[in-house]
């Protein structure tokens, strides 16, 4: 994996379980995933934490967009999980905003089942609260211009 591309620096984490982005701008973020070994927990359903992981990520993404790309932080997350995605289940995530303020932003972000690409069943529902508009530090400085480039080749 090339740490200095542009699907690693957008999300690494999300990058390594193998979710797929389909589009990221300020109005809608979203992407697939396959349930595999390792998004699951023991019982071999899609694990919670990376359902989290998911709405943290595409929320970000998204409020970085419509901040203009500035940093943005996470600082609430809130999720239900509604039905299991089994191993080897196709999950599409779609996230939007709900409130785009100077300072707070506010996403949805929703998960579910497909069958031929088609949404069927929700599996989950969050929401993100993130604060914008942060500092970037020296050492991040290449991240926005990484991001504002892989929203350009999606
Ligand atoms: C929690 C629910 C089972 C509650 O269902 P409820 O009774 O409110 O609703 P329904 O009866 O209408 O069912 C809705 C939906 O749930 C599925 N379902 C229901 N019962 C079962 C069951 N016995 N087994 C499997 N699935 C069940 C069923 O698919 C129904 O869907 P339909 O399509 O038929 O309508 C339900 O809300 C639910 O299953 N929610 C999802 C729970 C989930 O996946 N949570 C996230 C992962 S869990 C987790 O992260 C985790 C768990 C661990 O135990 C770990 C252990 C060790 C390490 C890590 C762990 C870990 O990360």
């Amino acid at each position: 994996m090339d740490p200095k591309s542009v699907e690693f620096t957008a999300d690494n984490p999300l990058h390594i379980l193998g979710f797929l982005f389909e589009e990221v701008t300020a109005t809608r973020v979203s992407g697939r995933l396959t349930v595999t070994e390792k998004c699951c927990q023991p019982f071999k359903v899609l694990h919670g934490g990376v359902s989290a992981l998911i709405a943290e990520g595409l929320a970000s993404l998204g409020a970085g967009v419509a901040s203009g790309y500035k940093r943005v932080a996470g600082v609430h997350l809130s999720i239900h999980h509604i039905r299991p995605a089994a191993l080897g289940e196709s999950v599409f995530a779609e996230s939007f905003p709900v409130s785009v303020g100077k300072n707070i932003q506010v996403w949805e972000v929703r998960l579910w089942k497909t069958k031929e690409q088609e949404k069927t069943k929700m599996i989950s529902t969050s929401r993100v609260t993130l604060l914008s508009g942060l500092p970037v530090p020296d050492h991040a400085k290449d991240s926005l211009d990484h991001l504002k480039k892989f929203v350009s080749k999606l």
